[in-house]
């Protein structure tokens, strides 16, 4: 009741101007209780019952007015249908918070605004009622985005296209300007994974554990952001499938970034023919877009800042830097709680933050999980001794890129030596098809010292792409903004915390 009032209140220029029909069952109050609560004279409407909308198509009354009112949340949406991604888009642009992009980003934006104009229809949905704990899902409103013989449901957008041309920063825009109370999450895949590992965990021993852990994070949101779907894992590719047919069937309007497309998901991966019917099932659910554009836009921040350091014996350097940082505190071994009970050691820490060597950190059985504990507790890293990587420790490489991936959704600073640029770690990392377009080495001593280490791997080669301009970007003074004004935002939330206890 309380969603339809606001979408009346909202509509209250409409109807001064003569321009609605009321639609009584939307109104379940009395007229006389919704004049009061809406400010609405009796003179500025008129009620009618579904059945007879009918007879007013050629009724004089409504002939001369702008819209016939068959849904308040239709209404509503037409009337706000300035406010979104798009606008929000342009508006940014001209505050000069972004460069004007090219056109991929605006057909990209059509489609989340295309999402963005079905979900406000369907408000009420969407919503989270305040005052109960629990979400409210009743009404006819609710049905409309399950599956519903005579109403389709609303379709989620999966996104891929080349790294950097602005998926993620996409995506955000839509979501967060959706309104903050509806049932809405927004998570990097990484992270989604691990919850669906820990709630099966908890859900053990039932007859069909997925359909609970399916149920919690339905009653949660129905909206689900996941930024860079990627399956590499056997785990997670076996039980995609049967999670979101639980996940679908409970209403859940998936939205994903990728750098792949839905038919090169677990490419060449264990038992992919498990997988398939999952990416059928997202093709049926979203509407599938490539942003197409090849450009980076990260290539576009302003030069390095001196936090990537490429050289051999500078890690006393690094440990200069990194005391430097700190300032005041005397860092110290320490231990922070990852998930599923596990603990991860920090060789040094003080202050938010942390010193690892590239062993450390990434030729150790770690994986997203301990790197999440790790960024929940500090927000600057130092990492000595990034090595080239190659065929030798191609599984340390795997590990480096879920680092950096964490290290990029967390706004975590990076401070680190390495044997080499960006470019350079990777540059012995290659896919298969980049291997079969080598042209042969001519002496057999360029072979043997060049290629011995090659590493062809699909799966890295495709990502390598992405690491080496996150890296970039890490590292730009655009990045080190961003992070110091997440440090205070924090800091403020603290005071704010200390001020109101
Ligand atoms: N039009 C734009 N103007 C200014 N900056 C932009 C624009 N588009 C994207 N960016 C910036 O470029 C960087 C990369 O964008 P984003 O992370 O969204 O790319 P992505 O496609 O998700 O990349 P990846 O494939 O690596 O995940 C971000 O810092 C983002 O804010």
């Amino acid at each position: 009741m309380r969603n339809v009032l606001r979408c009346l209140r909202q509509l209250r220029p409409a109807f001064q101007r003569q321009d609605c029909i009321l639609i009584s069952d939307l109104v379940a109050e009395t007229p006389c209780h919704f004049e009061k609560r809406c400010h609405i004279h009796s003179s500025a409407y008129r009620v009618v019952d579904h059945a007879e909308t009918n007879l007013f198509k050629n009724h004089s009354f409504v002939t001369t007015t702008r819209a016939l009112s068959i849904d308040a949340a239709k209404l509503t949406s037409r009337e706000t249908n300035r406010a979104g991604p798009l606008v929000e888009y342009e508006r940014r642009i001209a505050n000069g918070e972004l460069v004007e992009g090219d056109s991929f980003q605006v057909d990209t934006l059509r489609e989340l605004q295309r999402l963005y104009d079905e979900l406000v229809e369907s408000a009420d949905a969407c919503q989270l009622d305040h005052n109960s704990e629990k979400p409210v899902r009743s009404g006819w409103l609710w049905s409309r985005l399950l599956s519903h013989p005579s109403h389709s449901p609303v379709r989620g957008l999966y996104l891929y296209g080349g790294v950097g041309t602005g998926k993620t920063m996409l995506m955000d825009l839509f979501f967060y300007q959706l309104p903050s109370n509806w049932r809405k999450k927004r998570i990097h895949f990484h992270d989604f994974m691990l919850n669906i590992h820990s709630l099966l965990k908890k859900h053990k021993g039932l007859a069909d554990p997925l359909e609970a852990v399916a149920g919690e994070i339905s009653d949660e949101a129905i909206l689900l952001c996941l930024d860079e779907f990627m399956v590499t894992d056997v785990a997670d590719a076996l039980i995609l499938h049967r999670l979101f047919t639980h996940l679908f069937s409970k209403g859940i309007i998936l939205v994903a970034t990728s750098n792949r497309a839905p038919d090169n998901l677990y490419e060449g991966g264990l038992q992919r023919d498990l997988f398939l019917p999952f990416i059928a099932s997202l093709k049926e659910r979203c509407v599938v877009h490539e942003i197409g554009s090849t450009i980076d836009y990260r290539k576009m921040t302003s030069g390095e800042q001196g936090f990537y350091l490429v050289g051999r014996d500078l890690s006393g350097f690094l440990k200069q830097m990194f005391q430097q940082l700190i300032g005041e505190g005397t860092p110290t071994p320490q231990e922070v709680e990852v998930k599923m009970g596990r603990k991860l050691h920090v060789p040094l820490g003080a202050n938010g933050c942390a010193y690892f060597t590239f062993e450390e950190l990434c030729d150790k059985p770690l994986g997203a999980a301990d790197y999440i504990g790790l960024f929940k507790n500090f927000h600057t890293l130092a990492l000595e001794g990034i090595p080239i990587f190659g065929l030798q420790n191609k599984s340390a490489a795997h590990r480096f890129v879920t680092l950096v991936d964490m290290i990029y959704e967390n706004k975590v600073r990076l401070l680190c030596t390495a044997d080499g640029s960006p470019h350079e770690l990777f540059a012995r990392i290659l896919t298969v098809t980049e291997a079969k377009h080598m042209a042969p080495r001519t002496s057999s001593r360029s072979r043997k010292n060049d290629d011995s280490d090659l590493c062809v791997d699909d799966e890295l080669g495709f990502v390598k792409d992405r690491t080496i301009s996150r890296l970039t970007e890490i590292n730009s003074k655009e990045y080190l903004e961003q992070h110091a004004a997440m440090l205070a935002e924090k800091k403020d939330g603290v005071d704010q915390n200390v001020l109101e206890a």
